[in-house]
C-alpha cells in the first residue's frame, strides 16, 4: 500500500490516486463579500439528452466538495510543505493572538529538540499562536458579541451549494430550462422533528446557531489550513472518519493516506485516534495537510505518557497534553468528562461493560483513587485553554452501550444528563460544544437517544458513533450501523461518526476508510432527503433523469462512487456502445422496464393520446386477455 514504509520526511509524497480530479467534474470557487472567502464546491456536468428523449442540455450540478486542494489541478500538492493557508489572514486581522516563540508545552519541546525524530518529523515553519491574555478566541465568542467572521460567511456559501443560482440560471434559459428547473428543484417536504432549516442559509443564521450553541464551526487558529465547516442540526448532515495508527499496525505515511482518501470520497471531519508510535509527529503530518478539521482524544496520548498505566495519569500531564495538542491545531478534543465515579458501579451488570477507550481509562483512574474525575474536576482550567484556541469540545461518551443488550441503560442516560450540565459550563466560557452518542443501540430506542440528548443537553450539536441496530453481523458493521446512522440523523444528530466493516475485528486500512465513508455519505444524504433540506434533492432528480435517459456516464459520474458504478456496468457490458445502450445485463433488451416505459410513452405519443389514457387501454386490453384465460393468476408457460 504505502510505498514509503519507513516514513522518511524528505521523501514522502502524496498518494497518486487521491489528487486525480473526479470524473467530468471541475472544481469551483464561490466568492463571497471579499475576494479571499473562496467557497469550493464540485461541478459535475453532463452530456446532453438524445433526441428520443426530447434533446436537451443538461445544466452541470453541483455537489458539497470536501475534498479541498488535493483536486485542485491548478495546485501543486507536496505533502512536506503542507497545505496553502487560506484563514491565516482572517486570523491575524482579528488582532487578538499572539505568535509564540514556538511550543510551550513541555511535551512539544520535548518533541522538537528530538535529534532523533529529524527524519520523520514534519518541517513547520510557522509558530503557533494562542490568544493574548484575557482573550477569548471561540467562534461562539465573536457570534455572540454580534461578529459575523469570515468563517461563518463561508460555511453559510458552502451550505447553499449555489442551488439557487443554479435553478435561476436555469429558469432564464427559455421554455425547456424553465420546465427542467421545476423538474429538478421539486423535493417532498420532508418530516424534520422540530429542526428549523431556512430555505437559504445566511451568514446572520449562522451566527446565530452558533451564538445559541445549537451549531459549531470547529477551527483551531493553528489549522489556518482548515476550509470551514458547520456542524449543526438546521445544517445539512456531516460524516467523520476515524483514522490512526495502533501499536500493532501502521505508519505516518499510511495515515496521511487515509486522510487524503477519506476526504476525496466525502469526509467532513477526520478524527486522529493513533495510539501506536510517533503520536505526536504523526498528528503533525495529518494537520499540516488537512482541509478539514482534526479531531483527537488527548487522553490515549496522555496514557501513552505514563506507559499506559491509568492510574498514573494526573491533571498535569493531561494538561500539558491539552497544551501541545492545541498548538498543533487540533479541532476538537473528546474529553470524556461525563464519566463520574458515581457512574462507574451502573456499569457492572452490563454484557459488554465499558466499550469506549476513553471511558474505560477514566473509570480505571477513578476505581484506582476513589476519586471523582480529574476531567470532571478540572472542566473550567479546560475550558480556558479551549478558548485560548479555539478548540471545540467532543463530549464524550464513555459510557455508551457497546452491545444491543446494554443499549439505553442507566450508566448510559446518566452520563448523558452531566454532559448538558458540563455543556452549560463550557458555554459560560464561550466554549463550542458538541455531544458524543452511542454505540449499539437497537432501532425502536433510537428516537429516544435524540429526543433525550435534545432535552439534557440543551439543543448542542449531537455526534453519533453509528449506532449499530445488532450484533450479529461482524464483517459488515458499516451496514448494521449505516442503518442506525439514517435514522439517527433525521432525527436530528448533525455528524455521524462513521464505523467501518473492520469494527471489532482490526485496524481500518485505506480500502475500509472508503467503505465507512460512502456508507455514512448514503446515510447522511438520506437523512438530509428525510428532513427536507433545501434542494437536497438536486442530486438524486439529476440522477434518477440520467438514469431513465440511459445516459451511463452521468449515471456514474453523479454518483458517490462512480468508479465503483463503472466498474459494474463494465463487468457484463465493457464494450464502448454498451454506454449508449438502452438497458443493462439486469435484465437484458427485451425486459428492460425504462425500456419498455419509453415505448409505452412514444406509442402514447403517436396514437396522440396522453401517457395515461394510453396506459388504461393497455389495461383494458390486458384485461380482456386476463378474464378470457379463465383469470388465472399465475398462468401455465
Ligand atoms: C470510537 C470508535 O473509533 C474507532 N477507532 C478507534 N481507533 C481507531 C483507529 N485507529 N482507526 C480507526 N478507527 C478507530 C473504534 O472502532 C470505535 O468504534
Ligand atoms: C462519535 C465518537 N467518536 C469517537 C469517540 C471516542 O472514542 P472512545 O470513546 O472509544 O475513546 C466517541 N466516544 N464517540
Ligand atoms: N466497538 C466499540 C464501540 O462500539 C469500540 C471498540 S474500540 C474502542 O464503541
Ligand atoms: S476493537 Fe479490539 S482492541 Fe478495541 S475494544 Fe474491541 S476487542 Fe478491544
Ligand atoms: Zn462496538
Amino acid at each position: 500500500m504505502n510505498a514509503n514504509p519507513k516514513f522518511l520526511s524528505a521523501t514522502a509524497t502524496v498518494d497518486e490516486a487521491a489528487i486525480q480530479p473526479l470524473p467530468n467534474s471541475r472544481k469551483i470557487y464561490i466568492e463571497g463579500s471579499r475576494p479571499d472567502i473562496r467557497v469550493p464546491m464540485r461541478e459535475i456536468s453532463q452530456s446532453d439528452t438524445a433526441a428520443s428523449f426530447g434533446a436537451e442540455k443538461n445544466p452541470p450540478i453541483y455537489v458539497y466538495d470536501t475534498s479541498g486542494p488535493y483536486t485542485d489541478p491548478s495546485i501543486k500538492i507536496d505533502i512536506r510543505s503542507g497545505l496553502d493557508t487560506p484563514r491565516l489572514p482572517w486570523i491575524l486581522e482579528r488582532n487578538d493572538t499572539e505568535e509564540l516563540p514556538g511550543p510551550t508545552s513541555e511535551y512539544g519541546i520535548e518533541r522538537l529538540n528530538d535529534p532523533q525524530l529529524a527524519e520523520l518529523r514534519f518541517n513547520l515553519h510557522r509558530k503557533p499562536r494562542r490568544a493574548l491574555a484575557g482573550k477569548n478566541v471561540s467562534q461562539m465568542h465573536y457570534a455572540r458579541q454580534g461578529i459575523v467572521t469570515p468563517e461563518m460567511e463561508f460555511v453559510a456559501i458552502r451550505e447553499n451549494m449555489n442551488r439557487r443560482a443554479y435553478l435561476e440560471e436555469l429558469k432564464q434559459s427559455g421554455e425547456k430550462g424553465a420546465k427542467l428547473a421545476e423538474l429538478m428543484g421539486r423535493q417532498h417536504p420532508g418530516q424534520s422533528f422540530g429542526a428549523s432549516i431556512p430555505m437559504e442559509i445566511t451568514p446572520e443564521f449562522v451566527r446565530d446557531e452558533i451564538a445559541r450553541g445549537r451549531a459549531i464551526i470547529p477551527a483551531n487558529i493553528n489549522h489556518p489550513e482548515v476550509e470551514p465547516m458547520i456542524i449543526g442540526r438546521n445544517f445539512l448532515v456531516k460524516i467523520n472518519a476515524n483514522i490512526g495508527n495502533s501499536a500493532v499496525t501502521s505508519s505516518i505515511g499510511e495515515e496521511v493516506e487515509k486522510m487524503t482518501w477519506a476526504i476525496r470520497w466525502g469526509g467532513d471531519n477526520v478524527m486522529d485516534l493513533s495510539t501506536g508510535k510517533h503520536i505526536h509527529e504523526t498528528r503533525e503530518w495529518i494537520i499540516r495537510n488537512s482541509p478539514v478539521p482534526i479531531g483527537t482524544v488527548p487522553i490515549y496520548q496522555a496514557l501513552e505518557k505514563v506507559n499506559g498505566k491509568a492510574e498514573d495519569l494526573t491533571w498535569e500531564i493531561f494538561r500539558d497534553t491539552l497544551i501541545e495538542q492545541a498548538e498543533q491545531g487540533v479541532d476538537y478534543f473528546t474529553i470524556h468528562a461525563g464519566v463520574r465515579l458515581q457512574y462507574v458501579p451502573l456499569t457492572a451488570k452490563r454484557m459488554t461493560g465499558i466499550v469506549s477507550r476513553g471511558g474505560s481509562i477514566m473509570a480505571k483512574w477513578c476505581l484506582a483513587h476513589h476519586k471523582e474525575s480529574f476531567l470532571y474536576e478540572h472542566f473550567e482550567d479546560i475550558c480556558q485553554i479551549m478558548k485560548a484556541y479555539d478548540v471545540s469540545f467532543s463530549l464524550g461518551d464513555g459510557l455508551r452501550p457497546g452491545s444491543i443488550y446494554d443499549a439505553n441503560d442507566e450508566a448510559q442516560l446518566g452520563e448523558l444528563r452531566t454532559l448538558g450540565e458540563l455543556t452549560q459550563i463550557a458555554w459560560k466560557h464561550d466554549v463550542q460544544v458538541m455531544i458524543e452518542g452511542p454505540g449499539h443501540v437497537p432501532m425502536h430506542l433510537i428516537k429516544e437517544n435524540m429526543d433525550l440528548q435534545l432535552e439534557h443537553c440543551h439543543e448542542a450539536p449531537f455526534y453519533t458513533l453509528g449506532p449499530l441496530t445488532t450484533d450479529i453481523a461482524p464483517g459488515y458493521d458499516h451496514i448494521t450501523s449505516g442503518i442506525g446512522a439514517a435514522q439517527i440523523g433525521w432525527y436530528g444528530t448533525a455528524m455521524l461518526c462513521y464505523v467501518t466493516p473492520k469494527e471489532h475485528l482490526g485496524l481500518p486500512n485505506k480500502v475500509d476508510v472508503k467503505d465507512g465513508i460512502i456508507t455514512y455519505k448514503i446515510a447522511a444524504h438520506a437523512a438530509d432527503l428525510a428532513k427536507g433540506h433545501p434542494g437536497a434533492q438536486i442530486r438524486d432528480n439529476a440522477l434518477s433523469k440520467a438514469r431513465f435517459e440511459f445516459r451511463w456516464e452521468d449515471q456514474f459520474n453523479i454518483g458517490l462512487d462512480p468508479d465503483k458504478a463503472r466498474e459494474f456496468h463494465d463487468e457484463t457490458l465493457p464494450k464502448d456502445s454498451a454506454k449508449v445502450a438502452h438497458f443493462c445485463s439486469m435484465c437484458g433488451p427485451h425486459f428492460c422496464s425504462m425500456k419498455i416505459t419509453q415505448e409505452v410513452r412514444d406509442y402514447a405519443a403517436n396514437q396522440g393520446i396522453s401517457e395515461i389514457q394510453a396506459l388504461k387501454q393497455g389495461m383494458e386490453v390486458k384485461s380482456i386477455e386476463f378474464v378470457k384465460s379463465g383469470s388465472e393468476i399465475y398462468q401455465k408457460q
